[in-house]
């Protein structure tokens, strides 16, 4: 190492000194506030314990976020040009270094230490280049290990010193973090994103941004990255309405999750496509009719009509009994109630008290005349109590109900699936064949193609009875009554000491819900349906059916969205062909096309193979330009049936070899995916996990359409030819297969290659 570079070391390593102990230092004073906070104990008023309360969280949630940065805490410095007429100007001077790093810092002295990523003076870092410096000398890239600066690389962009052979900013630090294992957890690239990617993250809150991007462009992360730098950006406005990430499983949720924080940023709400309606876990869909048919946008008219059909009129009149009277309910009642109900236009179980009270209120008078014939015409009785009467009558609520049911929409979803009449009577223009595939059981779990028919179905619905406010109303008479028990103790102390009782245990039990009021924008949103965030941001958007466009467009009003994906990907029964398609009945011409254009992750050697494969089979792919050469073309090895399962574990342990330590993926076909797991369980126990849950381990045996968006340090593909022909679309997923590795594929097959593979 040149001595040059020893000093430089040195001089970094003892100003990351510095900003740790800074953040050391700041993490101590919040434990300390904590501490405090918390001694001050059950005192006070009610006033002074919900104000610490509110402080204690805050002091947590900072102490979390300062925990969450450590990690490679700063990860670049800029030299700037000196600005013209700062002459001698000391702190003009000491602004020219900007340290860049997770979050911002400053001094005691508000002097600033380091620069949030996110903040415009840090922009440059990522976009200045040797053509368009933007004010920078010279770029550096700080490598660290621990609290050490391990590694220091420079682009310098003087324009004395032009140097235009340079695509890729920080090409070392790039090429690092690529080479790193990979752990079954996305992890953040805060430290080198490339220009295409940040001019994509820094774009301007409105309106919608498309991101298509091959596979390994960066797309999830440069999503996750566009998310953190709106709420810093937008704090202000994304306060209250919060940002909403949406991806397509859990487990790929879980593969994201560490990315935010790590960010400095927790307040996002994230939710695969299951789980979009509150409430309910939704399986996968694994039906591809099913999916198709459910994702039409004509099925928001099918549940429409499903809930319009739920309002029947009695197929003749009917005699009800209220208190030993009998009356009639007749169908033109019955019609005349409805109408006047359907002509509020609020939802079916909010128009339904309409219905009930047209009705009521016509018994009751059929019935006041029933007692004043019997009574004689004099009779001056209060009849107020009739309506009343009415109402709690057990014939009049079956007959009430027999016209008019108030509805859940998970009844509403459950019994037009598994009701072939009702699904007759709402959907006259499916196919029989159709309508029998959509059959299901009346218990069979809702899957994610339920998901926006349930949100549908509640939009129209309305709310039926909010079991949330009963639950909350429970809940605080139970902490009523535990603060009560308290209190009798507390009074006694007091009594003792000659003062009076200072606090209720209603207002006890108070701090609780003012805790329900306090909760973050995330928290609350997560819980309501009805919540409008202030931006959603979508990855692997292609995968999207219209019907679950639907329901994003009404969890964010005004249509600002990050939607990010790559259109050749699509494998949903129910997906996209086009963005244009995709997108047009929801947002006309109205968003801009961003496009992705380099493969981090993929060598190229292996992603040429891929997209050979694809072009064959006429797949309208885009092609980016893989970063890597990498060191190896993809391997492949013939042999025959009675071979297949020793050829995968010789395989399989020499991949471990090369890779080791590293993340390895055995990607079969859906019907050899429990068989493949025993053979190497058999070989190397726990060490296998399934599916796209199994990532924690370091063997994960999976299938072509869940690797979908999750990267491998090795992949072994087993039969592909196989893989292709066992789904219409299993072309792409062999596509997404096959770019899932950052350094070696292999391919373990018995008949023909898909034409491609081989070079
Ligand atoms: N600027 C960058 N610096 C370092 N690593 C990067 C950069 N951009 C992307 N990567 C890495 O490349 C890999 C692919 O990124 P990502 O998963 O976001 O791509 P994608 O476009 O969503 O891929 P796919 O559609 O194939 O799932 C990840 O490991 C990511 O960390």
């Amino acid at each position: 190492m040149s001595e040059t570079i020893e000093q430089d070391l040195s001089v970094e390593t003892e100003y990351v000194g510095k900003l740790y102990a800074r953040l050391d230092e700041l993490r101590a004073e919040k434990v300390e506030q904590l501490g405090r906070t918390r001694a001050q104990g059950a005192v006070g008023s009610f006033q002074n314990m919900s104000e610490r309360d509110s402080f204690a969280t805050l002091y947590e949630d900072r102490i979390a976020q300062l925990d969450a940065v450590q990690d490679r805490l700063v990860f670049g410095r800029l030299d700037m040009a000196a600005a013209n007429g700062s002459n001698g100007d000391p702190q003009a001077e000491e602004n020219r270094i900007r340290y860049i790093g997770r979050i911002g810092l400053s001094d005691e002295d508000l002097n600033r230490l380091m620069i949030d990523w996110r903040a415009a003076e840090a922009a440059p870092f990522y976009q200045a280049t040797a053509l368009n410096p933007r004010g920078v000398r010279r770029r550096r890239h700080l490598m660290l290990s621990g609290r050490t600066v391990a590694g220091i690389e420079d682009d310098v962009l003087d324009e004395t010193w032009l140097d235009e052979g340079h695509t890729h900013h920080g090409e070392g630090a790039l090429m690092a973090a690529l080479r790193e294992k990979r752990t079954g957890r996305m992890g953040d690239i805060v430290g080198t994103i490339q220009a295409e990617q940040d001019a994509i993250i820094r774009a301007p809150l409105p309106g919608a941004v498309v991101v298509q991007g091959g596979p390994g462009t960066g797309k999830t992360a440069v999503a996750l990255h566009r998310a953190a730098f709106l709420l810093y950006e937008y704090r202000e406005r994304l306060k209250n309405t919060g940002v909403l990430i949406v991806g397509p499983s859990n487990s790929f949720m879980r593969y994201i999750e560490r990315v935010l924080p790590s960010l400095g940023e927790t307040g996002v709400v994230m939710s695969s496509v299951g789980e979009l309606y509150h409430g309910v876990q939704a399986v996968p869909e694994t039906n591809r009719t099913v999916a198709r048919l459910k994702g039409r946008p004509s099925m928001a008219r099918v549940i429409s009509a499903a809930v319009r059909n739920r309002q029947r009129v009695l197929p003749e009149d009917r005699t009800v009994v209220v208190e030993g009277t009998r009356l009639t309910l007749t169908r033109k009642m019955v019609l005349n109630a409805r109408e006047r109900a359907r002509h509020t236009h609020k939802p079916y179980n909010q128009a339904r008290e309409t219905f009930v009270k047209v009705l009521v209120g016509d018994l009751a008078e059929q019935l006041r005349r029933k007692l004043e014939e019997s009574a004689g015409q004099s009779s001056t009785t209060d009849r107020s109590y009739l309506p009343q009467e009415v109402r709690e009558s057990w014939d009049v609520r079956v007959a009430l109900n027999l016209c008019w049911m108030p509805m859940t929409p998970q009844k509403l979803v459950r019994e037009l699936f598994a009701n072939p009449h009702l699904l007759a009577a709402a959907a006259p223009k499916l196919s029989e064949a159709d309508r029998d595939a959509l059959y299901r059981r009346v218990d069979a779990p809702f899957t994610e193609a339920d998901v926006p028919l349930l949100d549908e179905a509640a939009e129209l619905l309305g709310e039926f009875e909010d079991p949330h406010a009963a639950s909350n109303q429970a809940q605080y008479d139970r902490d009523v009554e535990n603060a009560q028990a308290a209190l009798v103790n507390m009074h006694t102390m007091l009594e003792n000491a000659g003062i009076d009782g200072v606090v209720t245990a209603e207002q006890v039990a108070g701090v609780n819900q003012e805790t329900a009021a306090r909760q973050t924008a995330a928290e609350r949103a997560v819980a309501d349906r009805t919540w409008a965030y202030g931006h959603i941001v979508v990855d692997e958007a292609q995968e999207l059916s219209p019907m679950q466009w639907r329901l994003l467009l009404r969890r964010c009003p005004i249509k600002s969205f990050t939607i990010v994906g790559d259109i050749a990907q699509t494998s949903a029964a129910s997906g996209a062909t086009s963005w244009a398609q995709a997108l047009s009945p929801f947002f006309g011409e109205r968003f801009t096309l961003e496009e992705l254009t380099v493969n981090y992750r993929t060598p190229a050697q292996i992603a040429d193979a891929a997209v050979r494969v694809a072009q064959a089979a006429g797949l309208n792919i885009t092609t980016p330009r893989a970063v890597r050469e990498g060191d190896w073309p993809p391997l492949l090895t013939k042999t025959t049936g009675a071979q297949l399962d020793d050829t995968l574990r010789a395989a399989l342990a020499e991949e471990l070899e090369y890779s080791a330590g590293g993340l390895q993926a055995v990607i079969v076909p859906q019907d050899q995916l429990a068989h493949t797991r025993d053979v190497i369980s058999a070989a190397y126990g726990d060490r296998v996990g399934e599916g796209s849950g199994g990532l924690s381990q370091d063997i994960v045996v999976i299938s072509a359409r869940e690797s979908k968006g999750l990267e491998f340090d090795s992949v072994i593909i087993l039969e592909p030819e196989q893989l292709v022909a066992e789904v219409d679309g299993g072309v792409g997923d062999l596509y997404v297969a096959m770019t899932r590795t950052t350094q070696r594929l292999r391919v373990v097959y018995t008949g023909e290659l898909p034409e491609g593979m081989e070079a």
